[in-house]
Parts: C-alpha cells; structure tokens; sequence
C-alpha cells in the first residue's frame, strides 16, 4: 500500500485548516488551574478534553511525552489514548518526544514512534541530532517507510539553545545551519513539500542569516507564554514563513476547561497567525 507522505498530509493540513499547531502539555500547575488533580484522572481528563475541543479545528497537535512519562506506564496509556482519539478525529500528532541515540537505540526510539505497528505511532516525531546527524538515519529510514516525519532540533526557542546551535564548526557553519541543509537534502524534491522539518523557535529574532528554505517544515514553538506573537512570525522566518507550523501551548491551555474558550483562544491564535502570514 502506497502512504501519503506525512509533508504531503501536513500541506494539506494546513491549507484547510491553517497552520497552528496546539500543544498537549498537562503542567500540574494547568491541571490544578483547571480544577483537576494531579494524577491519571486529572492527565486523562485534561487531555480528552483539549482532543474534544479542537481535533476538529486546528491542523495538528503537539503532546509533549514528558507530561505523560511523569506518571509512569499509566501515563503512557493516556497518551496512547490521547494519539490515537486526536488522529481519528482528523489531526495531524507530532509527538514531541526529542529523542536521539546511537543509532542502534535509535532504532528502537524510531519504532515506538515511527512503526504503524507501535500503540505510541504518531504523524511525525522531534528528535535531538546532538550525536550528529548520521545517528538519526534509523528514524528518517522508518519515517520514509511509514509515512511519517521528523522535526530536528536546530535552533531551539530557549535562550540556552544558541550555547550548542550557534557554535561554528571549523568550515565555518554552525551547528544549527549544518541541520538545516541536512534536511534541505533530505527534502530534495520534495512536492509540495518534504517530510523532514526544523524545530525552529518564533522567539528568535531576525533568522535571515540561516538559510531556511529547506523544502520542509519549520514547528516554531514559542507563541504565548515564551514571549513570541504571531505578528513575529515574518521577521523573524522572511519568505520561509509559508513552511513555518507555529506551535502554541500554555497560551492557549489556559484557557481550559471550557471547550468554547479553549476554541476561541485557538481561533484567536489562528487568526493572528492568517493575518500575519498574509501580509
Ligand atoms: O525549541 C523548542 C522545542 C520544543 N518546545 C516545546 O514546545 C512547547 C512550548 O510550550 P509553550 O507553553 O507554548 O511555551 C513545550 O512543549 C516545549 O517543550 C519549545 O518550547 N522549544
């Protein structure tokens, strides 16, 4: 059976829908703000809740894996849940897991996520190039076999990030310059885009001198509660913003529990996202 490209299923995605991307990242500090508790009842609730609300809205949504591994197998059965209730009702679910490792321990990372055979597969997953590019090569082989894609961690939204990304190496690239034309070439001909995508962060200011046309995505966390606005968007990504899936968490989150306002901050988010895109 031939798979849809997961480039492929985004574009679509978000030429229906718009581009942003809803994180699931149950805090405790949300779950109390919500009036749940902070355990397997509360994280089960809370997440149902947020897939109820938007999977018929937004184009994709971002579980963050850490929120659900801090409760242990339990916890990972609700993001189970949570995976397979967002896909059926339409989303795209980029599970943001950041996992990298040899490449042997690679693969089995690029299984749990990456195998339509796996209880976790989700649409495309992060992962940490920090043991060089080469290393990720089981979960891009998977990624292609499968239909998925991966998002690479190449200027990360954290002021910490630019320690590593910004280094430059001795032919005189940084780091995060040197993932981007990794990707570049593993999107090459691509159309109407390639599956392999940039975590790039909307809190980075002027971008112009990386070369971000990588015929990919770019997931830019960073709107709302790490500073960044939509209005950002274009100065900070110039002509790569039509690739540019802007990540939003907290920012809309805490408008929950109410399923209308959790739809209104998203809408609310989209909208500034369309009007800055557009200008
Ligand atoms: O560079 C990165 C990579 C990933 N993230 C993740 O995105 C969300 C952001 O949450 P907000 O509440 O909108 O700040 C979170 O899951 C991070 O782990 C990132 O922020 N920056």
């Amino acid at each position: 059976m031939t798979v849809t490209p997961f480039g492929t299923r985004l574009r679509e995605a978000m030429d229906s829908r718009g581009p942003l991307c809803v994180g699931i990242d149950p805090h405790a500090a949300l779950l109390a703000s919500w009036g749940l508790s902070d355990d397997i009842a509360g994280l089960e609730a809370f997440s149902r809740t947020v897939v109820e609300a938007l999977a018929q809205e937004v184009a994709v949504f971002k579980p963050q894996a850490a929120f659900f591994e801090r409760f242990g197998s339990r916890g990972i059965a609700v993001l189970e849940r949570t995976v397979a209730d967002a896909r059926a009702a339409g989303a795209l679910v980029v599970m943001d897991a950041k996992r990298g490792d040899i490449g042997s321990t690679m693969a089995a990372y690029a299984e749990t996520f990456l195998s339509p055979s796996s209880p976790l597969f989700s649409d495309a997953l992060t992962v940490s190039p920090y043991l060089g590019y080469g290393s990720l090569a089981p979960a891009v082989e998977l990624a292609r076999e499968s239909g998925a894609g991966l998002f690479v961690l190449a200027l990360t939204s954290n002021p910490e990030g630019a320690e590593v990304q910004r280094a430059v190496r001795e032919d005189g690239r940084s780091i995060g310059a040197t993932m981007l034309a990794h990707l570049a070439a593993e999107n090459e001909g691509a159309v109407p885009m390639g599956s392999f995508g940039a975590v790039v962060g909307a809190t980075l200011g002027d971008l112009s001198s990386f070369d971000l046309d990588i015929n990919g995505p770019l997931l830019a966390p960073g709107i709302g509660a790490q500073g960044a606005t939509a209005a950002d968007l274009p100065a900070v990504f110039g002509a790569a913003v039509r690739n540019v899936v802007p990540n939003v968490s907290r920012g809309v989150l805490k408008h929950g529990p109410d399923a209308a306002a959790l739809r209104a901050s998203a809408a609310g988010f989209a909208e500034e996202i369309r009007k800055a895109v557009s200008a």
